[in-house]
């Protein structure tokens, strides 16, 4: 437990954080100065398995990850869980027969797309992303797990931004690693 809250500490002291990016009045807090550091990443990837094998419960069955940072963390939790990793996309970019979701983000508007074929149904789902700001992008996603008649069991994130408090827009659970 210790381990665990050292590692995160560890984590949250490699997050760089840019005011006026990409728009005046965003403090954009940056995943990849963690993965430049190759001992942050582990850690990060440490607590990321650590959460899932001893605080959720059923485990999933299938990891869904948000385009395009989310991409560079489900993988791993997929691979460690040897489970199906599935992609949510931006508009356009997968190929065969997609369900589709449009959602507001806290600079625009965007429409997610995920392969219909990609969940079964009553599928338990993890969903995960680096970060929750306004939690549109994370409700677009569970939206569209459930038109695929999978279940969410909880949303996963790096990071929070509390502030904006994006939790209260997601039907679903959200755990946070790193408060804002
Ligand atoms: O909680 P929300 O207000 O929906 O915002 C969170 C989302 O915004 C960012 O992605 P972005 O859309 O910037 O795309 P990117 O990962 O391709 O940079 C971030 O990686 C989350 O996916
Ligand atoms: N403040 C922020 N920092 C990094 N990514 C974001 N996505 C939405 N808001 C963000």
């Amino acid at each position: 437990m210790e381990e665990h809250k050292e590692k995160l500490e560890f984590v949250k002291n490699h997050i760089d954080s840019y005011p006026d990016f990409p728009k005046p009045g965003i403090l954009f807090r940056d995943l990849f100065s963690v993965l430049r550091n190759p001992r942050a990443f582990h850690a990060l990837q440490d607590v990321m398995i650590e959460h899932v094998s001893s605080q959720l419960t059923p485990k999933p069955e299938v990891i869904v990850a948000l385009d395009s940072r989310g991409f560079l963390l489900g993988p791993l939790l997929a691979l460690h869980f040897h489970i199906p990793f599935i992609p949510i996309r931006k508009r356009g970019k997968l190929p065969g027969d997609v369900t589709r979701v449009s959602f507001a983000l806290e600079y625009g508007t965007d429409i997610f797309e995920i392969q219909s074929l990609s969940l079964g149904s009553g599928q338990n789902v993890l969903i995960v992303d680096d970060l929750l700001a306004t939690g549109g992008s994370l409700n677009a996603a569970c939206q569209l797990v459930n038109q695929l008649q999978a279940t969410v069991l909880e949303c996963l994130v790096i990071m929070e931004l509390v502030y904006l408090k994006g939790r209260d827009n997601v039907k679903a659970p959200v755990h946070s690693l790193i408060q804002f």
